[in-house]
């Protein structure tokens, strides 16, 4: 295990079987609709290239990069397009891909900015869900797990760029979050 991982709270085989199903009901509410799949980088990198792979009807993918973190366990409330779809979302089905939800300021600024742009319909899958510290009201249509107050890396999820490539959703050591915490 890392060395600066304190407990692992998700871990490969719970979000592979939790993937597969939210892949599978995906996959029954879109049958027989053109469905675009946009993955919010960078969090969401493994989330979205295991969920794609359980989805079994035709889709296409794009993906935006938003930040707001930076090197901080708290959000800075500015949420910043850092890269915008390429492809037009007018008339389409589109699933908003992310790792977590959290105070869902991000969340509320991608479903604002994507709405803007006519889709046919916009819903949010998101493997982790923080419900506790939101601080607007949204909440997501496809949710994996819900997890308490924690700051959690691995699967993607980031602490200032550091253990996305770790294949669990754990809770580092308090001294491998520096001053933060
Ligand atoms: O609900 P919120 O409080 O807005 O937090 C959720 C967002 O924060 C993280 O992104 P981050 O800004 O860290 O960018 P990253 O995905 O590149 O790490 C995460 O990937 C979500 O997109
Ligand atoms: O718990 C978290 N971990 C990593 N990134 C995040 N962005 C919002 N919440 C989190
Ligand atoms: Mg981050």
């Amino acid at each position: 295990m890392e060395r600066d991982v304190q407990e692992i709270l998700l871990d490969r085989v719970q979000i592979a079987a939790k993937v597969k199903e939210l892949g599978k009901k995906i996959s029954e509410d879109y049958r027989g609709k053109d469905l675009l799949v946009v993955g919010i980088l960078k969090g969401a990198i493994m989330f979205m290239a295991d969920l794609v792979r359980e989805i079994d009807i035709p889709i296409t993918v794009d993906f935006m990069a938003v930040s707001s973190y930076g090197q901080s366990t708290e959000s800075s409330g500015a949420v910043r397009i850092l890269k915008d779809l390429e492809v037009s979302v007018e008339g389409k089905n589109v699933l908003i891909v992310e790792d977590i939800v959290d105070t869902g300021l991000t969340l509320r600024y991608l479903l604002e900015n994507l709405k803007s742009r006519h889709p046919a319909s916009v819903r949010v899958c998101t493997l982790l869900d923080k419900p506790s510290r939101r601080q607007v009201e949204v909440s997501p249509d496809y949710n994996g797990f819900e997890i308490p107050d924690k700051f959690v890396v691995g699967y993607g999820l980031d602490y200032a760029e550091q253990y996305r490539h770790l294949p669990y959703i754990a809770v580092l050591k308090p001294e491998a979050y520096g001053r933060e915490e």
